[in-house]
């Protein structure tokens, strides 16, 4: 089965394989107690399990699939790891399914993966673990087409650390249930590491009966996707491609949307700048047009959006 299923149903089921590997390192790390931070900007660290994830990440896609271009945060790493951070298995539930027709004969060059090895690092070196995701995207040409989001610290019923949720348009989700968020309320989730006051500008036009601040962009949509808010908001540059798109695709895979603030997809091949210059608005997909028209004219304007 696996030999003959389409490249995408391939890098995906390697890719749920992979991130869960990512997880187990990024455990470890914090377990060991020694996180070695370098910071590489204003608030953003980059920790002994950022730069490991991303290897073991890399390392293992990189060898299944030669011809596939890869981009992860941490920018080159040593792709010379040890067995037992590469990665061979294809997760065979996934692989199980069929391909949606549109992927079908979609060739290795088309595709760039997108990788953050940890999503929410400000968050994992403050304790707030819950946050922290790892996040592979998928892209066929421009468009964010499959995702996987792993949750590295979710505890499951049966006490075993972790979960994989994973998206592919054309196919849909898996590893979660979807729950809408409550009627009668409008509760925005966003960053808590990264607000600035244009960004506060922007979450006061918005009617909000709550907002929750939350570490990571993966995190973030799994609030959406599991009904604990209606709206994700971050009208200002900072987050990056790999921050974006395996959210987008597991969102939209559901139904929803992510855009920028001006409710345009941003466009995820090989030769793009990697900061997402007109923020991140995310939503359930019902309301997405009403949400982008709230958007002070002033916010969008220092953004360079229409
Ligand atoms: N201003 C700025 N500078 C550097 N990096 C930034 C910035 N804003 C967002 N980010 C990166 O986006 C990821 C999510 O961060 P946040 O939760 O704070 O913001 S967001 O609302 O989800 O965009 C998070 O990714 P990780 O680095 O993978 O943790 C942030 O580093
Ligand atoms: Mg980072
Ligand atoms: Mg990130
Ligand atoms: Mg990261």
């Amino acid at each position: 089965m696996a030999a003959t299923s389409p490249v995408i149903m391939r890098v995906m089921a390697s890719s749920i394989s992979t991130a869960k590997r990512a997880g187990g390192i990024i455990r470890d790390v914090l377990k060991k107690g020694d996180l070695g931070i370098v910071d590489k900007g204003k608030n953003d660290p980059q920790t002994e399990a950022d730069r490991s994830a991303q290897r073991c990440i890399i390392a293992s896609l990189a060898n299944k699939f030669p011809t596939v271009k890869i981009i992860g945060e941490e920018g080159g790493s040593d792709l010379n790891v040890c067995d037992d951070w590469l990665v061979n298995e294809l997760d065979e539930g996934f692989l199980q399914q069929s391909c949606p027709t549109e992927w079908k004969d979609v060739k290795p060059e088309d595709f760039v993966i997108w990788v953050d090895p940890l999503d929410g690092t400000a968050e994992y070196t403050q304790g707030h673990v819950e946050h922290v995701t790892v996040l592979i995207g998928i892209a066929v040409k421009d468009a964010a087409v499959g995702g996987i989001i792993h949750q590295p610290f979710y505890k499951q019923p049966d006490g075993e650390m972790g979960r994989t949720i994973w998206g592919l348009k054309g196919l849909g989700t898996g590893g979660f249930t979807a729950v809408p968020a409550p009627a009668g309320q409008f509760i925005i989730t966003t960053t808590r590491s990264h607000s600035n006051a244009l960004h506060q500008q922007a979450l006061n036009a918005f009617a909000s009966t709550e907002v929750l601040k939350v570490g990571g962009a993966g995190f973030k949509v799994l609030q959406l996707l599991e009904g604990k808010a209606h709206a994700y908001v971050f009208a200002t540059p900072g987050c990056k491609k790999w921050d974006t798109c395996a959210p987008e695709a597991v969102l939209e895979a559901q139904g929803g949307c992510l855009t920028n603030i001006n409710g345009e997809h941003y466009a995820y091949n090989a030769d793009v700048e990697h900061v997402n210059r007109q923020g991140v608005l995310a939503s359930l997909g019902q309301n997405h047009a009403a949400l982008v028209e709230k958007i002070p004219a002033e916010v969008r304007a220092a953004v360079g959006a229409k």
